[in-house]
């Protein structure tokens, strides 16, 4: 049976659903399996053909273990993925001879995050009402968790959100997307800040341990394990379309908070042949910056036309730095210190070569971005929204700096409907929201405008949170 562990350390190790319903750990790091199941190339094969939810129960049983009863998480995945707006859940679209599209953008709120969400709004459910429990649930968001979140948890009784946006630094879409909801265990959030900032705060509530338990805390960024473990599932179901486990396979992923790229990292950890992984970033280029010079440095956020990639502390890299740090807790304390004190750290040399035996980094600025959609537009008569374009203008230039014949795989991060300015910029068309969404553009907005400051958001939760009232 797997036991989750702590990045940092100090935090007891735990089942699927305690840490499902943790989020983080108390001792500030990330949960992450004890060890990883191993699927011999015959299963692998055999993911050929099958739906996605078949691929998607085999994939996440294991590490669930013992803790819920198969029939029941089998039930919950058919029914996450049965509202997808594609039989295929995440089909793959051929761009070029050696390019393919993964496009994650078919369910309810256009993007990849909708794909674990919809089973996390489940599995929570499931499990606090198992145990008779209420949970007040925060995230922080650069645009697509937010929306994805309050579409999986609105109406829930178990449950309260609150969501924290940058203020003004995401699309009118994404934003309508989280402000336009009526139900009233959702709460918008605008946060005067970055995404950085807000995703600081969500750390800290975390790690004020009083106000923790009082609300009974729990988190559905990418800092849930959870989320990690149902984004790994289309690496398989895309990897074996085109010829896995034989023909190894690489993946170009638009990179933000590093959650969407381990999974691929974790499929592969699973015995998934998958080549080399590409960080694509835009101009918030943090990470290209780490493994070209070994220096993880956080510099200021710049707002770019693919704003949920608009982070620099990119919280999932703990992960993998543990992982690289053959598990030394130590080694990660003390970094992440470093990063607290100083704004960064530096990696050492070994776990820096590690990282670079698997992942490469490329940053792509404005005018490329825009060029891409251009491109593709023109030569595929596809619309890729920016965060896409930034993935496929970076698969692009890996093509031409490196000789391979593995295909490469560009995860389709969003919908373009939802960044219609970028997308007229470069294209001259607006294009639509599909039916359910074409509401929210006259809908009253409910949000609320609040400091960049932990005391304030505190204040805000104990005022409106149901588990306070109760406390
Ligand atoms: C559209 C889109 N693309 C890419 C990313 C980056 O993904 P990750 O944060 O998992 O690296 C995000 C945000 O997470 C996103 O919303
Ligand atoms: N890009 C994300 C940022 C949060 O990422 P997460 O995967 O950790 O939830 C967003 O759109 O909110």
């Amino acid at each position: 049976m797997i036991k989750y562990l702590s990045t940092r350390g100090e935090a007891p190790p735990l089942s699927f659903t305690q840490a499902l319903l943790t989020g983080l750990a108390p001792d500030g790091g990330l949960y992450l399996p004890d060890h990883y199941p191993h699927f011999t190339p015959e299963t692998i094969k055999g993911f050929a053909g099958k739906p996605y939810a078949e691929v998607a129960t085999q994939v996440i049983a294991p590490f669930v273990g013992d803790d819920l009863p198969l029939p029941i998480l089998r039930d919950m995945i058919e029914a996450a993925y049965a509202g997808f707006r594609h039989p295929a859940v995440t089909p793959l679209s051929q761009i070029d001879s050696g390019t393919f599209l993964l496009e994650l953008f078919h369910g309810p709120t256009l993007a990849f995050k909708d794909v674990a969400m919809q089973l996390l709004g489940r599995l929570m459910d499931h499990v606090l009402k198992e145990r008779g429990a209420r949970a007040t649930i925060v995230g922080a968001t650069s645009g697509d968790t937010g929306a994805a979140a309050i579409e999986a948890f609105r109406g829930l009784e178990q449950v309260d959100v609150f969501i924290l946006y940058p203020h003004g630094r995401v699309s009118d879409v994404q934003r309508r997307q989280m402000t336009t909801v009526e139900d009233a265990n959702i709460h918008a959030i605008a946060l005067e800040g970055t995404f950085d900032d807000a995703q600081a705060i969500l750390k800290g509530l975390f790690q004020n341990e009083a106000l923790r338990q009082r609300l009974n805390l729990s988190g559905v960024n990418s800092i849930n394990w959870a989320r990690v473990v149902a984004q790994s599932v289309y690496y398989f179901t895309s990897a074996v379309v085109l010829g896995a486990p034989h023909r190894p396979v690489s993946y170009t992923v638009p990179t933000g908070n590093f959650g969407d790229i381990l999974a691929g990292w974790i499929a592969k950890r699973m015995g998934l042949a998958i080549d080399r992984l590409v960080i694509a970033t835009n101009a918030n280029d943090i990470l290209v910056r780490a493994l070209a010079e070994g220096r993880y440095e956080v510099k200021g956020v710049q707002p770019t036309q693919s704003p949920s990639m608009d982070i620099q502390v990119s919280s999932n890299f703990e992960r993998l730095l543990f992982e690289a740090y053959n598990r030394d807790a130590s080694s990660l304390r003390r970094l992440m210190a470093q990063l607290g004190q100083s704004r960064g750290f530096t990696i050492d040399s070994g776990p820096l070569e590690t990282i670079r035996a698997e992942f490469d980094a490329i940053s792509v600025g404005e005018a490329d971005t825009t060029a891409e959609i251009t491109r593709i537009w023109r030569n595929a008569e596809m619309l890729i929204d920016p965060h896409t374009a930034v993935g496929m203008a970076a698969a692009h230039r890996h093509a031409k700096q490196h000789a391979s014949t593995s295909p490469m795989v560009v995860l389709g991060t969003a919908h373009p409907a939802k960044f219609p300015d970028a997308m007229e910029a470069a294209t001259g068309l607006r294009p639509p929201l599909p039916e359910h969404l074409a509401e929210i553009i006259k809908k009253p907005e409910h949000f609320t405008v609040l400091p960049n400051d932990q005391a304030a958001i505190e204040s805000f939760l104990l005022d409106h949170a149901r588990a306070a009232r109760q406390a």
